[in-house]
């Protein structure tokens, strides 16, 4: 499989190098060229798979002539054998028509390790017997730093320096990524928000000068290798649902639309889709764009579901890119001096043809935790609870499964869950003594020179 830019100018790719750059050198995010397609008995073949051989099926043709089938197994083994459920990503129905899948099974309780520990893995496989030193940068909202830390920590030839906004994670989410002390973790607390540490993350990607020196490389789903793994849950919860006899919809609950793009993809590889649904909090720019057109960014307003506060999703260029058929650079270069951008027409009917979308403020989010805790016996996260609000909301027609994707554990939110459900979720035994543990982290302005300056001093620069 060859990968190419969304902005056009950066040179083709294969999986390998995809994996290790992250960025294009255009700005623009990598895509395959192609997407493979799965026949209906393609998909039927996937029934009665364990995760990890779905894993292998769905992804082989995005990582071929890069790993072999074997190879791919072997990492899918490691990577999944770490979660705590057998099914890895298991269903749990809540009534008639809703599931909930649960992605939260993973080492740091979030759907984040889903990919993250596969793509760990990967970078220690693409290195290994080369003398290549790998600067991860990498910006979080709270999951995805913890998730990307675990994967990465104590690795050798890999330095993993992590931006999160100072104050608006969770205590569980920050303690998971500032507690881990092995000396290639850095973790910098930014005076800004995650919109900050994003962009300061792509500027360093494209300065040619500090991207080069440092051999900058991506774990926010602006790295391809991310979606990819996130691809395969679509496909193992609608074969379990029916597929490809029937067709699933999904609602997710969105920040970076990575994970909804990664249920696009699965539609374009050919699992019927019914609808995917995109649930955002009150920072609801992907709302605005995909009911209005209008994919303009306001200031990012704090909720109880800070991983989603978010007002610049990255991945939302992969798919106007899909949508329009070729490049999107003046698009995007549009959107990135102005904050600012009508969809086309194409984009928009494109997009209407499979996803719709919901904005779920504080009361539906906390009436969705409340309506799952006391009617489903299920306490979800305020992240969860913002896509069921949205796939209740959906009018989707009544045979139709509805999955709502529980992104994240509910312990790594509990003073949200408990203010509106009572309940305190327990914080699972496998995340140890994370309360007693001593906590690492420098503060920083959420300036270019202050972070390039900051890392500079510690990575290790190409000899
Ligand atoms: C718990 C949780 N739910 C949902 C999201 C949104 O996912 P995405 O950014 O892929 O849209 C995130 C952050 O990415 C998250 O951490
Ligand atoms: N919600 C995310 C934000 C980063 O998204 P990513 O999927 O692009 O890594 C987080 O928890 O950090």
């Amino acid at each position: 499989m060859q990968y190419h830019s969304t902005r056009g100018a950066a040179p083709s790719l294969g999986f390998r190098d995809v994996t290790l750059t992250g960025l294009a050198s255009d700005g623009g995010l990598y895509v395959p060229t192609a997407w493979p397609s799965f026949s209906a008995a393609d998909i039927a073949s996937l029934r009665g798979l364990s995760y990890v051989e779905t894993a292998v099926r769905v992804m082989l043709p995005f990582v071929t002539p890069d790993l072999s089938e074997d190879e791919l197994r072997q990492l899918c083994t490691q990577a999944y054998g770490r979660f705590a459920h057998a099914a890895v990503t298991p269903l749990v129905q809540i009534d008639q028509q809703h599931w909930l899948l649960e992605l939260f099974h993973g080492p740091t309780l979030a759907f984040k390790d889903v990919a993250l520990q596969l793509l760990g893995l990967l970078f220690e496989k693409f290195l290994a017997g080369t003398n290549q030193h790998l600067t991860i940068v990498g910006a979080t909202s709270g999951d995805t730093g913890s998730a990307a830390i675990d994967a990465v920590a104590g690795r050798i030839g890999v330095d993993i320096f992590m931006l999160h906004p100072r104050g608006r994670v969770s205590d569980v989410q920050r303690r998971q990524m500032t507690t881990v002390l092995a000396p290639n973790v850095h973790n910098i607390a930014i005076e800004g928000s995650f919109d900050d540490a994003q962009a300061l993350v792509k500027a360093m990607f494209n300065d040619a000068d500090f991207s080069g020196r440092f051999q900058l490389s991506a774990v926010n789903s602006i790295n391809w290798a991310r979606l990819m793994a996130q691809v395969v849950y679509y496909f193992y919860a609608a074969v379990r649902l029916g597929a490809p006899d029937r067709a699933v919809a999904f609602s997710v609950p969105t920040g970076n639309f990575g994970d909804v793009f990664a249920g696009y993809v699965a539609a374009r590889m050919g699992l019927p889709i019914a609808k995917l649904v995109v649930a955002t909090n009150v920072n609801d720019i992907l709302h605005r764009a995909l009911s209005a057109g209008d994919y303009s960014a306001g200031t990012v307003t704090p909720t109880a579901a800070p991983s989603m506060d978010i007002q610049v999703s990255s991945n939302f260029e992969r798919l106007l890119f899909d949508l329009a058929g070729g490049s999107v650079a003046d698009q995007m270069r549009g959107f990135e001096s102005t904050r600012a951008m009508q969809l086309t027409n194409m984009q928009r009917e494109g997009a209407a043809k499979l996803f719709t979308s919901d904005a779920i403020d504080a009361d539906g989010m906390n009436e969705a935790m409340r309506w799952a805790c006391a009617e489903a016996g299920q306490v979800i996260d305020p992240h969860t609870a913002i896509g069921l609000a949205a796939a209740q909301r959906a009018g989707l027609a009544a045979d139709v499964p509805v999955v709502t994707l529980a992104t994240a554990h509910p312990a790594k939110f509990r003073d949200a869950v408990e203010r509106a459900t009572g309940v305190r979720p327990q914080v699972p035994g496998r995340i140890g003594d994370l309360f007693e543990r001593q906590e690492r982290y420098d503060t920083l302005p959420a300036t270019f020179d202050a972070i390039t300056g900051y890392i500079a001093e510690r990575a290790h620069a190409r000899p």
